[in-house]
């Protein structure tokens, strides 16, 4: 699908959608518990993934329109009837894989040309090192992947630079163990607050983990048991954040964009409120009430470390195209390990909108100057979040912009589309 987006003034008020990284765990949770109902869950392309998983491994998964309702499998998985198609979730991936090294047996797992491009040697080796077998069918580390349990818990020594989603599956696996695990970090962890999330999630369900120095450690022999049997799912800042861009860069004059359901949670993508903040911004958030507003603002260049949120690099680059003077977004290497290597791609894409932009190993820099921008048609890649970074650089370029791959908001934003012309955006699909 190509979607057209045109130079538009926003206003109005807009609901955060659910949070995808909540609600896969919260599904999987459940799958370690007897069952509960997930309430307010992101129903995507990818947190239908980890449905499929929990369904293959035993559990019974069903979205009743109002709620999820999962009959789990509780600490005892079963060998799943067929390869498991993670498609484009690599946190399905990743956690799931926790859950195939419980089975006394043998689980495949694939996915689509993007998930089969990225790491998983880290979660192999930490599987070998608990006494199962983790194996990579190409033996590059990527999937499609072997894996062969049961374990029996343990400890692993895993580097923290590649993916922060190795750790939140051992932890989330491990509780279910006989001995528990625990996690060395050979290196600093990226993507941190995302482990964060996994503690207060497990919290939520009964079980005790802990950040230690230098890692982290769950006990064996816990039960998931969420509290009333039930969970509710938090607005997810990583979506909120092209909305706040949205609003930052195309609100009508004196309107805000108003966005509800944005409560503090463990989310690291929060820091999107500092960093437009810092921007110059015209920002309020409303923690009580859950509820941002943003007005159109002239918003000057920034330097931003996203070693905790790599999810907002598209976002922070495309409003660094917009904002006045120099945007130097750092600590990025494990960006280029998503759906796509996000780094090179908006480099090469606000670049074919006329930004002026310089890529290093690990830092990205965007001389910002919107007057530069002229629509043009640029490429989504088949990553999410590039297609709404590069929609929220159409509103504010100078004529039209062609999204080309836009169907692959259905990952993580459905209806984004929808929201942004609600708001009054100049939306063609
Ligand atoms: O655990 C999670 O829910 C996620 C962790 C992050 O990945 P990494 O830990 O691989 O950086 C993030 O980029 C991804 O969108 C969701
Ligand atoms: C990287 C992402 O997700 P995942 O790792 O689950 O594919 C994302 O949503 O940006």
């Amino acid at each position: 699908m190509d979607v057209e987006i045109s130079q538009s003034e926003l206003s109005g008020t807009a609901r955060a959608p659910p949070s995808k990284s909540y609600t896969h765990r919260a599904i999987l949770a459940a799958g370690y518990s007897g069952g509960a109902l997930v309430f307010d869950p992101l129903i995507s392309a990818d947190t239908k993934a980890t449905m499929r998983a929990v369904d293959a491994f035993g559990g019974d998964v069903t979205d009743t329109g109002e709620a999820i309702e999962i009959d789990g499998f509780g600490g005892e998985p079963t060998i799943p009837g067929d390869v498991l198609d993670c498609a484009n979730s690599g946190t399905t991936t990743r956690l799931v894989s926790g859950t195939a090294a419980l089975v006394d047996g043998i689980t495949v797992f694939t996915g689509d040309a993007s998930l089969r491009s990225r790491p998983q040697g880290p979660m192999l080796s930490a599987i070998d090192q608990l006494g199962g077998r983790g194996e990579s069918t190409r033996g590059n580390g990527k999937a499609p992947l072997v894996l062969k349990g049961p374990i029996s818990g343990g400890t692993v020594s895993i580097p923290g630079d590649v993916s922060s989603q190795y750790v939140s599956a051992l932890l989330m696996a491990g509780a279910l163990t006989d001995e528990g695990v625990t996690i060395d970090l050979e290196t600093e962890l990226k993507s941190a607050p995302y482990v964060d999330i996994t503690l207060e999630l497990l919290d939520d369900f009964g079980v005790t983990a802990e950040k230690r120095d230098g890692g982290y450690r769950v006990d064996g022999g816990q039960f998931y048991e969420p509290s009333d049997g039930e969970y509710h799912v938090p607005g997810d800042f990583s979506s909120i954040s092209y909305l706040l861009a949205a609003g930052a860069v195309a609100a009508d004059d004196d309107e805000r964009v108003r966005i509800e359901g944005a409560y503090p949670s463990a989310q690291g993508d929060t820091f999107i409120v500092d960093v437009l903040d810092r921007m110059g911004a015209d920002i309020e958030w409303n923690r009580n009430d859950g509820v941002l507003t943003v007005r159109q603002s002239s918003l000057s260049g920034v330097t931003v470390d996203v070693g905790d949120t790599p999810d907002l690099l598209p976002t922070i680059a495309a409003l660094g195209a917009i904002a006045d003077g120099e945007t130097r977004i750092e600590n990025c290497e494990h960006v280029r390990y998503k759906e796509t290597d996000r780094v090179a791609v908006m480099a090469k894409e606000l670049s074919n909108l006329g930004a002026s932009v310089e890529e290093e190993d690990d830092a990205l820099t965007i001389y910002g100057d919107e007057s530069n921008l002229v629509g043009s048609v640029v490429d989504g890649h088949g990553d999410h979040r590039i297609v709404m970074a590069l929609a929220v650089a159409g509103l504010a370029a100078d004529g039209t912009t062609m999204v080309a791959d836009a169907e692959h908001v259905d990952v993580s934003f459905p209806d984004f589309f929808d929201v942004l012309y609600d708001l009054g955006a100049g939306v063609q699909r």
